[in-house]
């Protein structure tokens, strides 16, 4: 049976980069896991094993460590754009590059004590501990011409202890569910965002405000919905970003209903008065959607952020 080969990448995936920054005393922490992806003309590796066109592997994890040292870690999309432009550009073969990062957040210890390790008011200078809350995630494609960044975060964990209701639903011979009028609203929240910045001839935005406004108003949005559904409070929090960030013209959510449940106490002869519930890990209901600034295709891959 003759074949040919279809689509084909390759890279070092999942290389974990800390970078210290010293400023004096004061230090700064960049922590990454950065996958490279890199595609072109890599027929012959395939067919006859000529790798006359490969790059090997070893060499972009090697590169991701010098470029760590060499041009320092901005943000992971900064950082990832100077991945992308390197192996597109030096390489002739490679034509493409995808440069995916998970960035994990530390923060700064507080102490008590009032000696000379302090910044301001009471921030030790060298000592971290890691945030426990969402993973930033970015993906840089960059094909010699467009760039194309998608960014977000995953395992945001949210809920809302009223302003929920679940009702007005079909029903059909095996619905059991009852209506709710003051449910928890609960979720993880997996969500990427496509910047609309794809050329170096625009101005480039500010990642690390842009990230950090597009999670605020995400939150903002999750609070201040009084829901109906999650399916209503996804469609909020998209718009809410889409209006109060030029930048950014398309988000995906993915978003599991994190069921809890009202604990039947009648059997002890209590009274359950919303106050007692069983958070149920599985199945989950699972609500994506994708909201776009009216007029833009859209290009966020359907299942990218199961990722
Ligand atoms: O917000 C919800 N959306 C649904 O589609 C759904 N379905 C369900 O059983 N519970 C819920 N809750």
């Amino acid at each position: 049976m003759p074949t040919i080969l279809g689509q084909n990448q390759y890279g070092k995936a999942e290389n974990r980069v800390v970078k210290i920054t010293r400023d004096g005393d004061t230090h700064h922490i960049k922590d990454l896991n950065v996958s490279v992806a890199l595609s072109g003309d890599m027929e012959e590796v395939h067919y006859s094993g000529s790798n006359a066109n490969v790059l090997p592997t070893d060499t972009t994890k090697n590169t991701v460590y010098a470029f760590a040292k060499e041009y320092g870690i901005e943000s992971a999309e900064q950082f990832g754009i100077h991945l992308a432009r390197h192996f597109v550009t030096s390489q002739e073969p490679i034509h493409r590059a995808r440069i995916r990062i998970e960035e994990y957040a530390w923060e700064r210890i507080a102490t008590s004590d009032g000696n000379s390790k302090f910044i301001g008011a009471d921030e030790v200078k060298h000592s971290f501990v890691r945030q426990g809350q969402e993973t930033r995630t970015t993906e840089i494609t960059y094909d010699g011409t467009s760039w194309q960044v998608i960014s977000g975060l995953k395992d945001l964990v949210v809920m809302n202890s009223t302003n929920s209701e679940f009702w007005g639903y079909v029903k059909d011979k095996y619905t059991t569910l009852k209506e709710a009028y003051d449910r928890i609203l609960a979720t993880q929240v997996a969500a990427q965002w496509r910047y609309n910045w794809t050329s170096d001839e625009e101005r480039m935005p500010n990642w690390e405000k842009s990230y950090a406004q597009a999670r605020k108003h995400m939150l903002q949005a999750f609070a201040e919905t009084y829901s109906l559904s999650l399916q209503q409070t996804l469609y909020q929090m998209g718009s809410r970003i889409i209006n109060s960030r030029s930048e950014i013209d398309e988000i995906r959510f993915s978003l599991p209903n994190k069921h809890h449940f009202l604990v039947d106490l009648e059997p002890f002869g209590l009274k359950n008065d919303n106050e007692v519930y069983f958070a149920a890990d599985r199945p989950y209901g699972l609500i994506e959607a994708t909201v776009l600034r009216d007029g833009v295709e859209p290009r966020i891959p359907v299942d990218m952020t199961n990722l």
